[in-house]
């Protein structure tokens, strides 16, 4: 009984959200409606412009029938001049589409992709980076037709049938009533496909989005796809994805080519209609010779609107699915931002406390702080304390949740239990932008971004001068480097930074956290990818970085957990012992351990050496 209950609720359920889409594809049209209305009026004049040629056919054929040059003569000018006007609103109304199009697809583009700028990264998280990239190209561009070309293209047929109906109505009611008979089963025979091919085109759109991924993947990886020799493995699986693909979109081109091809044949059957009862009308005297002409030219313009309309309900189909795709974005829950019981979005402002909690002067404390991304509890009960100017390490073995605690520390994540404050305030009362602010991140590999060295620096700091970024890059260790490239600080950078070694990759990132001067500096341990040369160039970059800084880092190499003021040793998501290097050495603890036996030999060889000294 339950199981019919839930089966009946289902296809109401599915029906809500479909109008849901749709009433919310409309609202996305709000600020076009002038642009709508001129267009209304344009494709108002087209209509009109139809009705206005074949009542001039039909003066011109009778004339001819009653070989009236005169009247020949004035029909052929009237239809001339209504064949220019018609050609002039066409003209305009098919480039004012086009420019709503560009304008409005662009506009819902933007706001998609500060949306997915702003959302929390648990939410990130879920998505493949292909998907969400399908999403603002292809689910936008699909919505946003939705509702402008599809709605203009609506009113306009509506009203292209109307009008020629109007006419013929005029000239011979029962021929028109016939004709309008016939007309009317073209969206009827549509009928039984629309809901099947809606949920068709859901399908084949999520197979085409895991194409995608599953090709940018493959070009994103072509390193390892050629070490490991994958081309024969992965060929061989994109054959079977497409094949996928076709298994789903055969049955969409049949079923489409039958929705489709079906109105045809009732357009012919109604061709054949008007030809032979209005020649009956003819014969008996009820119809002149011109107004069957009129009525075969109508009977085109009424047919392909009328079949244009049946067509606009299946493409409809298709843009409700973008459409679902695109809000499914949209409504994410922005992070910095709760929401109240409505669903309404708080923000948080910013006061003289939050300006005084994000300027680095108070510590930074995690009470009790327990944190997993899905499931499976990564941090727990943590209970540490970042004091201000000073530089807090994080050591531990891989997987321990060092990195997890600095991405908190970002307000990337908030903590699932427990919370962080910095100074008396919770560090999720802090407006994101706010906190960030005053806060440089540099990874074991910082993200580049296509475009000049100079441009990489300064994403640190928008209002940076040039002798700002020179200055970082100094400071860096990278100036003589850029200098030797063929641009210097306008030489581009290919995507991610990949034309560049490691080394300079982590400098120029190194040079961003600079150029940034950030209150609260969270380094992942950015040596690491560095070979002993390169890690001696930025090491003293680091240490004057981090000097009188409050900064956090997450090291593996003993030379930079030595030199911090206060270490946390982590295992398992906990904190398992703290205190000085020397403290935890004397402890003969975990961390003794993981200096007598993981760390390298030369940082050892170093150790050793400063200890005897
Ligand atoms: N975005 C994520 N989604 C799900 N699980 C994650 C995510 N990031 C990290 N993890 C998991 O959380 C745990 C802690 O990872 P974390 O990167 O914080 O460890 P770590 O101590 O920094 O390791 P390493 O020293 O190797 O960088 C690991 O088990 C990891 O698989």
């Amino acid at each position: 009984m339950n199981k019919s209950m839930n089966a009946q609720a289902e296809p109401t359920k599915k029906s809500r959200a479909i109008s849901n889409t749709f009433m919310r594809l409309l609202k996305l049209g709000k600020p076009y409606f002038g642009w709508y209305l001129i267009l209304c009026i344009l494709a108002a004049i087209v209509s009109l412009a139809a009705v206005g040629i074949a009542e001039s056919l039909r003066r011109i054929i009778n004339a001819a029938t009653n070989k009236d040059l005169s009247s020949l003569i004035s029909g052929a000018i009237i239809a001339i001049v209504i064949i220019t006007v018609e050609a002039s609103a066409n003209f305009l109304k098919t480039y004012l589409s086009g420019v709503l199009e560009f304008k409005s697809t662009s506009k819902l583009q933007v706001s998609v992709l500060s949306r997915l700028l702003n959302v929390q990264m648990k939410d990130l998280d879920r998505y493949h980076s292909g998907d969400l990239i399908s999403r603002i190209n292809d689910s936008a561009t699909a919505a946003q037709q939705g509702i402008n070309q599809k709605t203009i293209d609506l009113f306009s047929n509506l009203m292209q049938i109307t009008f020629l109906l109007t006419y013929l109505l005029s000239l011979q009611y029962a021929l028109t009533l016939g004709m309008l008979l016939i007309c009317s089963l073209v969206p009827l025979v549509m009928l039984p496909f629309s809901s099947r091919l809606r949920s068709m085109h859901e399908q084949r759109q999520h197979i085409e989005t895991t194409q995608q991924m599953f090709i940018q993947d493959t070009v994103q990886g072509a390193e390892v796809v050629r070490t490991f020799s994958l081309a024969p493995k992965l060929q061989q699986q994109f054959t079977g994805r497409v094949m996928k693909y076709l298994k789903i979109h055969l049955p969409v081109s049949r079923l489409e080519a039958v929705a489709y091809n079906m109105p045809l044949a009732v357009i012919l059957g109604g061709l054949l209609y008007v030809l032979s009862y209005g020649g009956y009308l003819v014969i008996h005297g009820r119809l002149d010779v011109g107004a069957v002409a009129a009525f075969l030219v109508c009977f085109e313009q009424i047919a392909n609107p009328v079949s244009k309309l049946a067509n606009l309900w299946t493409e409809l189909q298709g843009s409700l699915a973008q459409g679902k795709r695109l809000f499914e974005v949209l409504d994410l829950q922005k992070e910095g931002v709760r929401r109240d019981s409505n669903g309404k979005d708080l923000h948080l402002g910013t006061s003289t406390n939050t300006n005084q909690a994000v300027s680095g002067l108070y510590p930074i404390s995690f009470n009790n702080v327990g944190f997993g991304y899905g499931n499976d509890q990564v941090l727990t009960n943590v209970n540490l304390t970042i004091q201000p100017g000073k530089v807090t390490a994080l050591a531990g073995p891989s997987g321990s949740g060092k990195s997890t605690l600095l991405q908190l520390i970002l307000s990337s994540y908030e903590p699932n239990e427990g919370t962080i404050h910095s100074g008396n305030l919770l560090l999720n009362s802090i407006p994101h932008r706010s906190w960030r602010s005053n806060l440089a991140y540099v990874s074991q590999e910082s993200y580049l971004f296509s475009g000049t060295l100079y441009e990489n620096i300064a994403w640190g700091r928008p209002d940076a001068t040039t002798e700002d970024i020179i200055a970082a890059a100094q400071s860096a260790g990278i100036h003589e480097f850029i200098m030797t490239t063929p641009h210097q600080y306008e030489t581009f950078i290919g995507e991610r930074g990949l034309t560049l070694s490691g080394g300079e990759r982590q400098r120029l990132s190194i040079a961003r956290a600079f150029v940034r001067k950030p209150k609260l500096l969270l380094l992942d341990e950015p040596t690491a990818a560095l070979d002993s040369h390169n890690e001696e160039i930025i090491g003293q970059a680091l240490q004057e970085l981090m000097h009188d800084r409050t900064t956090v880092v997450v090291a593996h190499r003993l030379s930079t957990i030595r030199n911090a003021d206060h270490i946390y040793y982590m295992e398992a998501g906990s904190i398992v012992e703290e205190g000085t290097h020397l403290e935890l050495m004397d402890l003969k603890g975990k961390y003794y351990t993981m200096v007598e036996t993981t760390l390298n030999n030369d940082d050892k060889t170093t150790a050793v050496m400063e200890e005897v000294q």
